[in-house]
């Protein structure tokens, strides 16, 4: 017999353990925009997802899409600047963020779900009070941080077998938008589900240390350290603070990870390697 095939078998042999461990777990997982990548690194992704859904596990999806959000910003000759992983927001900029963010990367996901034969359905926090936020900070403008997150509709969606696809953005009091970045919002979905896994698809392996090697475990204490020290930077400190928050809101465990890299959610969930850097409670 073909060798290829043995090996097929033996492999989802042995993710029987795995497939176990994590039957109706459920896993938030947010896709950044520099893990978004080509058309095939797509339906990869969206292939993955199905699998899990497939196999039992409730997978929420929490996308980010900055980079599409900077070239749709330059080609209407807007400038943009972020202070500390956080894009600057007035009120002409979070026109063009929810547009880009609810109109073109939202469809893209979930159209790519859709035709690997997952149901999904694109949502924002806006939807049906699923995140209420207020300012984050008056240098921001309207940057949200989510004050109530009221994860019903997800709950419901799961108990259909529909794969949620949520775009980061949030409604404040007084029913004005807000801008959440990617990470802060998969953080708060996570913990208002108690999701036993939130898994952080960025474009590195992982959280480097000085020297640039990835750690595959990190402690809080650890992550306070560096960026204090500032080996923590840019984009990653929204990250690491997301998945402080999220341990602390109940959430089992959080993973930083490289979302380009093949199959990399089943590769962290579903085998012994894992991938990329794990923090923990504790
Ligand atoms: N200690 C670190 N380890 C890894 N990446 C880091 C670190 N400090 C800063 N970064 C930067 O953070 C980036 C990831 O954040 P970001 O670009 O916002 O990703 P995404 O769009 O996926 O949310 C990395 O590409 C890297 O340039
Ligand atoms: C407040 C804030 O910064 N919002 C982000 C939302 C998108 C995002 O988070 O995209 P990535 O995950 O691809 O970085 C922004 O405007 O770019």
């Amino acid at each position: 017999m073909n060798r290829d095939w043995i090996a097929t078998a033996k492999t989802l042999s042995q993710a029987l353990p795995y497939l176990q461990r994590y039957a109706d777990a459920t896993v938030v997982i947010k896709l950044g925009g520099h893990a978004m990548g080509s058309d095939e690194a797509m339906d990869e992704f969206a292939r993955d997802v199905t699998l899990m859904r497939q196999v039992g596990v409730n997978p929420v999806i929490v996308h980010g899409g900055g980079p599409m959000i900077n070239s749709m910003l330059e080609r209407l000759n807007i400038q943009s600047e972020f202070v500390d992983g956080k894009r600057v927001t007035d009120a002409e900029t979070m026109e063009v963020v929810e547009m880009v963010l609810s109109g073109l990367v939202n469809a893209r996901i979930v159209q790519a779900i859709s035709e690997q034969g997952g149901r999904a359905v694109g949502l924002s926090g806006k939807d049906s009070g699923l995140i209420v936020c207020e300012h984050e900070d008056p240098r921001l403008g309207l940057v949200g941080r989510p004050t109530r997150v009221n994860p019903r509709i997800l709950r419901d969606m799961a108990d259909k077998g529909i794969i949620p696809v949520i775009a980061p953005l949030g409604m404040g009091d007084g029913g004005e938008t807000f801008n959440i970045n990617g990470d802060t919002a998969a953080g708060a979905i996570a913990a208002a589900l108690k999701a036993d896994r939130l898994l952080l698809l960025t474009d590195v392996a992982g959280v480097k240390n000085a020297e640039g090697d990835v750690l595959t475990e990190l402690t809080a204490a650890q992550i306070r350290e560096m960026v204090v020290d500032g080996t923590i930077a840019g984009g990653m400190i929204p990250k690491t603070e997301t998945a402080l928050e999220a341990l602390e809101g109940g959430v089992r465990a959080a993973v930083i990870l490289d979302g380009r890299a093949p199959n990399a959610c089943l590769l962290e969930l579903f085998t012994e390697h894992g991938a990329g850097s794990i923090i923990r409670k504790g």
